[in-house]
């Protein structure tokens, strides 16, 4: 059912924008898509006016095909990259080229951060997030299938468990691959929550623990399992990606950033990330988990999309 469009008063305009633009643009991109025009009261709710329209009648069923072809590909593309990813990593710590556990966290770091930054390959559909998260998704498949050794696949669990124990696969992996669906789901290219998350827990949290290790002499107070060197790794490395992230979709035109806040707003993003990440908590909750989840809160929080 097509929303109807009810104009509305500037003040209710910018409620709708903010108030809406998250649950509505996440649930309901398939009855819309962007255009500026009144907000909109519809079947599904409130949405914001830079956000919402009814399917335009003359979008041709031909442009529909080639949206849907053009994001078939792209997910092609990205499921190869992912399954390809994994297969260099393994063969480069079988050949004794780079150890298992180094392996293991370039494969943490590279496998999101990649992801993120493939997101510009999908069309301009609003289903294209959809057709994105497809690819966690299926690797999420592949890690529980693996991981309740239905069907195990050594390279998979070599390349990304610690100790090579399949149900290994279920924690942090799975995790894993659940906050990258989720950044893509809910909040996508043109929402800097979901691309500051992943930065912090694919960039941050991968390089804490090799420079953890490296450099980790001086451990955290509160958490002997934890180092300075690796928190600060952390914030430092999660910081700068975070901001490349914003730049790389600011330059594509998905995101208009106020430079002269965004920076401070990324800083305490990442330092509420590092703070959370350095917390004695492992053991009760993943830090695949801790780590997005605390980002979002503070990037929604600081960024109010
Ligand atoms: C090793 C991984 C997580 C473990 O985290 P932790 O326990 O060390 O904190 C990463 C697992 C990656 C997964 C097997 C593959 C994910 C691929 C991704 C969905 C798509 C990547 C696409 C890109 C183009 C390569
Ligand atoms: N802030 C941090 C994070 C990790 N690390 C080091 O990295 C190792 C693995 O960290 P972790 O338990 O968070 O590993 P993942 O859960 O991220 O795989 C720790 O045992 C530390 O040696 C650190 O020194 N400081």
């Amino acid at each position: 059912m097509a929303a109807a469009a009810l104009p509305l008063s500037p003040i209710s305009h910018q409620l709708c924008r903010r108030s809406n633009r998250f649950w509505y643009k996440a649930l309901a991109p398939r009855f819309c898509s962007p255009v500026s025009s009144p907000c909109y009261i519809g079947v599904k709710g409130i949405g914001s006016s830079s956000q919402l329209r009814p399917r335009h009648p003359l979008i041709s069923s031909a442009a529909s095909t080639d949206y849907l072809l053009h994001d078939v590909g792209a997910t092609v593309a990205v499921l190869g990259g992912a399954y390809a990813l994994v297969l260099i990593f393994e063969s480069l710590t079988k050949r004794d080229v780079i150890p298992q556990r180094l392996s293991r966290k370039l494969v943490h770091i590279l496998s999101g951060l990649l992801f993120v930054l493939s997101w510009p390959i999908f069309s301009a559909s609003t289903e294209a997030r959809y057709f994105a998260a497809f690819v966690p998704l299926v690797n999420g498949l592949r890690l529980v299938v693996n991981g309740l050794s239905i069907s195990p696949n050594s390279t998979l669990i070599k390349s990304v468990t610690r100790e090579g124990r399949p149900e290994e696969l279920l924690k942090g992996p799975l995790f894993y691959v659940l906050a990258l669906l989720v950044a893509a789901v809910f909040f996508w290219r043109d929402s800097p929550t979901g691309m500051i998350s992943l930065a912090m827990m694919c960039g941050g949290d991968g390089i804490a623990d090799i420079m953890g290790r490296k450099y980790g002499s001086y451990k955290i107070p509160y958490n002997p399992r934890k180092s300075l060197a690796g928190s600060i790794s952390m914030f430092i490395f999660g910081f700068c990606i975070s901001i490349g992230l914003l730049y790389y979709y600011s330059s594509l035109g998905y995101l208009h950033m106020n430079w002269e806040t965004t920076f401070t707003r990324v800083v305490i993003v990442s330092l509420v990330a590092t703070l959370v990440e350095s917390l004695p908590i492992t053991d009760q909750i993943d830090d695949n988990v801790s780590v997005p989840l605390a980002t979002i809160l503070a990037a929604y929080i600081s960024f109010g999309y």
